[in-house]
């Protein structure tokens, strides 16, 4: 059995964490690890997890669980795992990190977006951005892995086959999101509450959003060149899900079958993606509660553009599904363990 520490088991993440692993065949959690908690039944803070878990939540001592631990996933905000992170603790175990802290290659970019100084910048290079379909192999070796974020895990798979085979003008880019409130987390914030949320829409975050340059940078390898583009995130009065459309200039005389192809040649073997028939439009609630990735395109023929459409749930495939998929990827067992988790609806 793989033995799994969470860091950060607390949060919203991290309790997503919980549930998909429990039903995992080859790992077991050994740590729930919190701030706010310690000592505390983990089933008292989360009683979905009644008579499932049985311990009680732990603290956040990295270096400690490095000795109990093949794997520790740290839910945790930016800037805690390189915060802590060292050889010795690289030595014992790997490291999922959830956070942004080893996703941005290049640091002063990560300190720019996030106001933050780097704790560890010497693991940023051997860190592999894990976002499973694009980097399975670099992933298997890794001793840590960047999980991506959310809203870019929905926004690069969703543009990805198409960027890397060159079929639009990486210049003409411009991605829409909408994300549910869990996106933002647990703790208490006046912007998430029910009466702010409820009933209401907004875009935050616009042209300054933490998530541009991630998906930049990862957007920019596919399609061999700097990319830059407009990314506005929008809050949605829902618990869970994100939807993303893009819009791009199709590069002249690209038919709707050759984008079904590319789409087909990259993702056609994919278990977590389903690519829809040209025209259907993702939703998330068809994703809900699962790990897949649904992804939707259409050509509009009067404007030369073609509208690339995604949806996740942002707590499975875009934090704790993907993580789980990278331990998986990391322990060489089958990718989809503990992943088969079907959509509910309604
Ligand atoms: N929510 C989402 O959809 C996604 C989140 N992420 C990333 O995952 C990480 C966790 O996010 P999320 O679960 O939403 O956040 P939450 O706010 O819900 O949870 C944060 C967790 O970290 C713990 N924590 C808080 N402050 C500290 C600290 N200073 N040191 C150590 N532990 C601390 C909390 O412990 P306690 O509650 O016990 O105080 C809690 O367990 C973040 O980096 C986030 O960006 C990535 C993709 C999607
Ligand atoms: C709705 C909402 O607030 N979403 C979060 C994204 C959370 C996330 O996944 O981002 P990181 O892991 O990169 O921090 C936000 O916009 O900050």
């Amino acid at each position: 059995m793989i033995k799994v520490g969470i860091i950060g088991a607390t949060g919203y993440a991290g309790a997503e964490l919980v549930r998909i692993l429990s039903r995992h065949k080859e790992a077991e959690i050994v740590w729930y690890g919190s701030r706010s908690y310690i000592e505390k039944p983990y089933a008292s803070v989360y009683k979905n997890m009644f008579q499932i878990v049985d311990a009680s939540c732990m603290d956040d001592n990295m270096e400690e669980l490095a000795d109990k631990a093949d794997v520790i996933f740290t839910a945790t905000p930016q800037g805690f795992c390189a915060s802590l992170v060292s050889e010795e603790i690289l030595s014992k175990t790997k490291i999922v990190d959830l956070s942004a802290d080893f996703r941005i290659k290049d640091v002063s970019t990560y300190e720019e977006w996030y106001k933050i100084e780097h704790k560890s910048p010497q693991f940023i290079k051997e860190a592999v951005y894990g976002l499973c379909e694009i980097n399975r192999e670099a992933v298997k070796k890794a001793r840590l892995v960047a999980n991506p974020g959310c809203y870019t895990t929905c926004s690069i798979l969703t543009a990805y086959p198409l960027a890397k085979e060159g079929l639009i003008d990486m210049d003409t880019l411009i991605i829409d999101a909408k994300s549910g409130t869990s996106g933002a987390g647990r703790g208490a914030k006046t912007a998430n509450l029910f009466c702010e949320v409820n009933e209401n829409m907004k875009a935050y975050g616009v042209a300054t959003h933490r998530h541009t340059p991630e998906i930049e940078e990862q957007l920019g390898y596919a399609s061999g060149r700097k990319v830059v583009l407009n990314f506005t995130p929008h809050l949605v009065p829902m618990n869970r899900g994100i939807l993303v459309t893009e819009y791009a200039s199709l590069k002249k005389g690209v038919s709707a079958g050759e984008v079904a192809s590319v789409y087909e040649h990259y993702y056609g073997k994919e278990t977590f993606i389903r690519v829809l028939e040209e025209g259907a439009c993702p939703e998330t609630k068809w994703v809900e509660g699962s790990n897949y990735v649904d992804i939707g395109f259409q050509i509009d023929k009067r404007t030369g553009r073609i509208i690339m459409m995604g949806a996740i749930d942002n707590l499975v495939k875009g934090a704790a599904g993907q993580a789980v998929q990278n331990m998986n990827l990391l322990f060489g067992i089958e990718e989809k363990e503990g992943l088969d988790l079907v959509p509910m609806f309604p």
